[in-house]
């Protein structure tokens, strides 16, 4: 808004008057400025313009008492200048006071107009001093000119020279008292000139303030348009931003009002359907209410009848649950009779297992159709067409690929435990390569208990048995590790030689072999001997548990091997090929079978020769890419089950056969010693048989039977079927791989002495299966004995004559052969036999010393 309006109410009001200012309408002035203007001051105005156009006009033509009227007007006129004057100096002082020299825009433009007026008076009064100057001077002429008349009349005559005269007198007194007003007058005049310049110069201090104060409020208005530009651009921005908010929030107010809108629409909708369903509802409750009265009622009929008729059902099926349980019993009694039925045929057991998909295998098909609960096992693959596309197989049992390490044992477990009862148990697993034989057998993970494998839980669980057997029996445990490949024999147990030849040790070393267990992880024949004495009865019971992890069944073209391994796998494949042989002679009951054409056949000869418990463990791949290998393992594993070994027995002595096994082991001893004398003998007569017969190492000289092999030092000979990934020689122990014996001692023999090792080979073949199959274990008298340790004698002497004495004693089991089966101390001429023979040279020592005593 203008400030001038702001200051005066109205445009259209004019600024205030002087006149206003001196009839001490000041302070009305300044505090009417916000209300309307006043009334009075504007007739004071008009009196003043009323005053000053008379006295313009008239003035020549008035009468004297008009004119001093007039020139005491203009006196008036000069003190109303002065106060005008007096005024503005009040109102600088007073703003200077009040404001500290700021002096407001109202002040200033209220100073400029008393300045204004100011000067218009004093112009006005100089206009009208100039005017009286002349007026004075034309009246001045006229008095003289009529002075001049008067004095031509006067000369004329007397009378009206003495009117003449007084009239001049008159004349005169007024001239002296106008000339005496003039002066005073002319007084005035240089006084107000004086007032004028100190106005003049007030004026011009004050022009000089207004323009100092119009320069700082210029700025100052300056300042405040740019700053108020600024902030115009600020809140137009603002403005902007508010208007797009505003916009953007108008935009969701219509989305949810549309939104709330179409919901409300639907919950409307909802709502009548509600309402309508609710009648609905409300009409079929009352319908249901009628008729749940009736239905009420007819329940209480059928009720009855029903509870009759319960009391009818209930009688017959009491009479059915009896039915039943004598089903169950009666299966369970077949189940038993089965069992034992098997037990005394001796069918050797077979539990198939299938691994599961290995991770990373999920898009992978199995071929495993279907797994019953009694070892019903239906194996299929959609590629093949007919009969072949499904197999079924009866097993003892089936485990899925969900079952679990204890699960398995679980089943085993009977069976292991009968190893304290004195039995021979076998368990082995079989099937292809990765179908998780290792996993069953030892297990993935020793450190993580429910990994477990059967080994490891077979010799915790016997550990265990033996212990809380402790008040009636006594045990002792030896175990052996037999890597058949290149046959090693390790007794884990023993820490030297010397201790070599005492592998047993008291059951509770058990635990500590537990914790070897750990470090080496056992796959190559594990077998557990074990030697329990009834406290009561004193009798002796010999009990022993092979776990065979055999190597992967699969054909050797299938495992695209080369080299040493290609002939390790045609040595591993002939192995279990001669494992299918004795199988297949034990299943025909043949009467011969072919446990010699391999090492493991000879390892497993006392658990499938009979009088053991076998347990085989079929292993699957379920992937149908593997579907021929996998039928060809379930064939082999049919026929496998359908062996009977004959019922098994526990290998218990009484007091009587300990003495004899003692005896044995004496007359073992002599012998040993006369060997000893004889290589003693020998080596004081160098130069004979040996350069005689091509045999030059004093090393072969020793003739002890145990010490005896038919084979070579232990580090040429090979032997194929366990797990063992060692080295692959050409060299077989058996009387049907005498052609790779005959190739490696060429150099150090003559044909002569093959064929008297033939001969002497063959010859010890037939002893040892003539007692073997008469199942004495032994002759009845000492003397028969001796012959037979004679015959053993003369046939160790030829032996060390052919040069195939044995490498050394520590390596002793190594060299277990068909010379050592010549002795008449085996029992059943299998490996378990000789090395318990073997192992216990000093515990049947003692008591024939007291017999030869
Ligand atoms: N029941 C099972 N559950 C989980 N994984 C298994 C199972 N059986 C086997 N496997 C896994 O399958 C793989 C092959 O198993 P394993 O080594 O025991 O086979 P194998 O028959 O002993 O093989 P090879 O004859 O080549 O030694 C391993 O990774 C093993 O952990």
């Amino acid at each position: 808004m203008n400030p001038y309006t702001e200051l005066y109410g109205s445009e259209n009001r004019g600024p205030y008057s002087l006149s206003e200012v001196l009839n001490g309408n000041v302070t009305e002035l300044t505090e009417s400025s916000e209300g309307p203007s006043t009334t009075p001051v504007f007739h004071a105005e008009d009196n003043s313009h009323d005053a000053f156009q008379l006295k313009q006009k008239c003035i020549g033509d008035l009468p004297a008492a008009t004119i001093s009227e007039f020139m005491k007007l203009n006196s008036k006129e000069q003190a109303s200048t002065r106060s005008l004057l007096n005024v503005a100096n009040k109102i600088l002082d007073e703003s200077i006071e009040r404001k500290n020299g700021d002096i407001s825009k109202r002040v200033a433009y209220l100073l400029k107009e008393v300045v204004r007026d100011i000067e218009r008076q004093i112009s006005g009064q100089s206009e009208v001093f100039k005017k009286q100057n002349n007026l004075y001077k034309t009246r001045e002429e006229k008095y003289q000119s009529k002075i001049r008349a008067l004095e031509i009349l006067a000369m004329g005559t007397s009378e009206e020279n003495e009117v003449a005269m007084n009239q001049l007198r008159q004349l005169k007194t007024e001239k002296t008292k106008i000339e005496e007003k003039r002066k005073v007058e002319e007084q005035d005049v240089i006084k107000l000139m004086k007032e004028k310049a100190h106005s003049d110069v007030q004026i011009s201090n004050l022009k000089q303030e207004l323009e100092l104060l119009k320069g700082t409020y210029e700025k100052h208005s300056l300042q405040m348009v740019v700053q108020a530009k600024e902030t115009k651009v600020e809140l137009e921005k603002k403005v902007m931003e508010l208007e797009c908010l505003l916009a953007d929030s108008m935009k969701k107010v219509e989305a949810l009002e549309a939104f709330s809108e179409s919901k409300y629409l639907r919950w409307k909708k909802k709502e009548l359907g509600y309402k309508s369903f609710i009648d609905f509802q409300s009409r079929s409750l009352q319908e249901l209410r009628v008729a749940s009265d009736s239905i009420k009622q007819e329940i209480l009929k059928t009720q009855k009848v029903q509870s009759k008729e319960f009391n009818h059902f209930g009688m017959k099926l009491k009479g059915l649950v009896d039915a039943a349980q004598n089903y169950h019993t009666v299966l369970e009694e077949n189940r038993k009779l089965y069992n034992e039925v098997q037990d005394l045929k001796g069918n050797i057991r077979v539990y198939c297992r299938i691994r599961p998909f290995l991770p990373g295998q999920s898009e992978k098909h199995t071929a495993i159709e279907y797994i019953g609960e009694s070892g019903e096992l239906v194996v299929a693959n959609s590629s093949k067409q007919g009969k072949d596309s499904h197999r079924l197989f009866q097993f003892n049992k089936v485990f899925g690929p969900a079952a679990t390490q204890e699960e398995v044992f679980v089943d085993t477990q009977p069976l292991i435990r009968s190893v304290l009862d004195g039995f021979n148990v076998c368990i082995f697993a079989y099937g292809q390569s990765g179908s998780g034989k290792t996993y069953t057998m030892s297990g993935p993970n020793l450190s993580s208990r429910e990994d477990w494998g059967v080994n490891y839980r077979a010799l915790h669980d016997l550990f265990h048995l033996s212990q809380s057997r402790r008040s009636s029996f006594t045990y002792e445990v030896g175990v052996q590790m037999v890597e058949i490949y290149n046959e090693q024999v390790r007794d884990l147990l023993c820490t030297d030689s010397s201790q070599k030849r005492y592998p047993f040790f008291r059951v509770f070393k058990v635990a500590f072999f537990l914790v070897l267990m750990k470090v080496y992880i056992i796959r190559s024949v594990l077998t557990v001997h074990v030697r329990g004495t009834d406290l009561k009865t004193n009798a002796v019971l010999h009990g022993s548990l092979h776990l065979v992890d055999l190597a992967g069944s699969e054909r050797v073209n299938r495992s695209e091997a080369t080299g040493d391994r290609l002939r390790e796998a045609q040595h591993i494949n002939k192995s279990l090929s001669a494992l299918g042989d004795v199988i297949f002679a034990l299943a025909q009951k043949s009467s011969h079978v072919p446990f010699r054409n391999s090492k493991l056949t000879q390892v497993l000869q006392s658990s499938l020769g009979g009088q053991a418990k076998t347990l085989m463990f079929v292993q699957l791949n379920p992937d149908v890419e593997s579907y021929s290998e996998t039928i060809s393992t379930l064939k082999f594993a049919e026929r496998v089950s359908g062996v009977e070994l004959g019922a098994a027995r526990s290998n218990k002595e009484g007091r009587g056969v300990r003495e004899l096994m003692e005896q044995v082991a004496f007359l073992k001893d002599t012998v040993a010693k006369k060997d000893e004398e004889i290589g003693r003998l020998r080596t004081l007569k160098p130069n004979s048989s040996g350069e005689k017969r091509g045999i030059s190492s004093p090393r072969y000289g020793s003739s002890s039977p145990r010490r005896h092999s038919m084979g070579t030092p232990r580090e040429s000979r090979t032997l194929s079927g366990g797990k063992s990934l060692g080295r692959v020689e050409k060299a077989s122990s058996d009387v049907d791989n005498s052609s790779d014996y005959s190739d490696r001692h060429s150099e150090a023999g003559s044909q002569q002495s093959l064929d008297d090792f033939r001969h002497h080979k063959e010859f010890f073949r037939q002893s040892r299966l003539a007692v073997v199959e008469s199942g004495q274990i032994i002759t009845d008298d000492v003397e028969s004995n001796t012959a037979v340790q004679d015959g053993g004698r003369n046939l160790t002497e030829d032996f060390e004559l052919l040069g195939f004495g044995d490498a050394d004693s520590e390596e002793r089991l190594s060299d277990i052969s068909d010379g050592v089966l010549s002795m008449g101390t085996e029992t059943d001429g299998s490996i378990n036999s000789i090395v318990e023979l073997t192992l216990f040279p000093e515990t049947v020592k003692r008591p024939m010393e007291s017999i030869e005593k």
